[in-house]
C-alpha cells in the first residue's frame, strides 16, 4: 500500500523498514535532544502523512534503546489519526533513574506501526451478556510468584 508522505524537514530520511517483514517503520529525530532522568520531550520527526480512511499509526517505542536506555514513550503507542496532517511527533521520556540520554538529530528513535482500525456505533444498553471473565481484571488470574492481585 502506497502512503504520501511529506518531508517537513529535508534533511532527516522518510520512515524506513530496516528488514523485510519489519512492522515497525523507523522515525527519526529532526533535533538533538539531552533527557536528564526522568525527563520528557515532544521530538519532531520532520514527516506528515496521509493514511488512507481505516488506517491508524502507531507510535512505538524500539525496544534497543528501552533495554539500554530506559528511552521510552510518554503516551505509548502514540495515535496518528488517518485525518491528521501535520508533523508526527514523539513523546520521550527518560525512565532511566540515573543516566541521561543524548540523542542526535537524524537517530532513529520510534518506530511506525501502520494498522487497520474499526469504527463502531456505540449502542447503549441496559445490561451485558455474561462470560466466563465478567468483570474479573487487573490480575484476576494471577500474577508473578509471590504477586498479589492489585485489588488485594
Ligand atoms: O505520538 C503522537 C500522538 C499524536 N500525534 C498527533 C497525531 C494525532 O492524530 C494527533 C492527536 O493525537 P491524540 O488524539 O492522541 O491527542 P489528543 O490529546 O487527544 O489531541 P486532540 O484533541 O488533538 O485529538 O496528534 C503525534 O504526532 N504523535
Ligand atoms: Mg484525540
Amino acid at each position: 500500500m502506497d502512503v504520501r508522505v511529506v518531508r517537513i524537514d529535508e534533511g532527516l530520511p522518510l520512515p524506513s523498514y530496516a528488514h523485510p517483514g519489519d512492522a515497525g517503520a523507523d522515525l527519526h529525530t529532526g533535533v538533538d535532544v539531552v533527557l536528564a532522568p526522568g525527563e520528557r520531550a515532544l521530538v519532531p520527526t520532520g514527516v506528515a502523512i496521509a493514511l488512507p480512511d481505516g488506517f491508524v499509526a502507531l507510535v512505538h517505542p524500539r525496544s534497543g534503546l528501552a533495554a539500554r536506555h530506559g528511552l521510552s514513550i510518554v503516551n505509548t503507542p502514540g495515535t496518528v489519526d488517518s485525518g491528521y496532517r501535520g508533523e508526527i511527533k514523539v513523546m520521550l521520556i527518560n525512565h532511566d533513574p540515573v543516566e541521561e540520554i543524548c540523542l542526535q538529530r537524524g537517530d532513529r528513535i520510534a518506530q511506525l506501526v501502520v494498522q487497520r482500525y474499526e469504527r463502531v456505533r456505540w449502542v447503549e444498553v441496559e445490561t451485558l451478556d455474561d462470560t466466563a471473565r465478567g468483570d474479573g481484571g487487573y490480575g484476576s488470574t494471577g500474577g508473578f510468584t509471590g504477586g498479589t492481585p492489585a485489588s488485594a
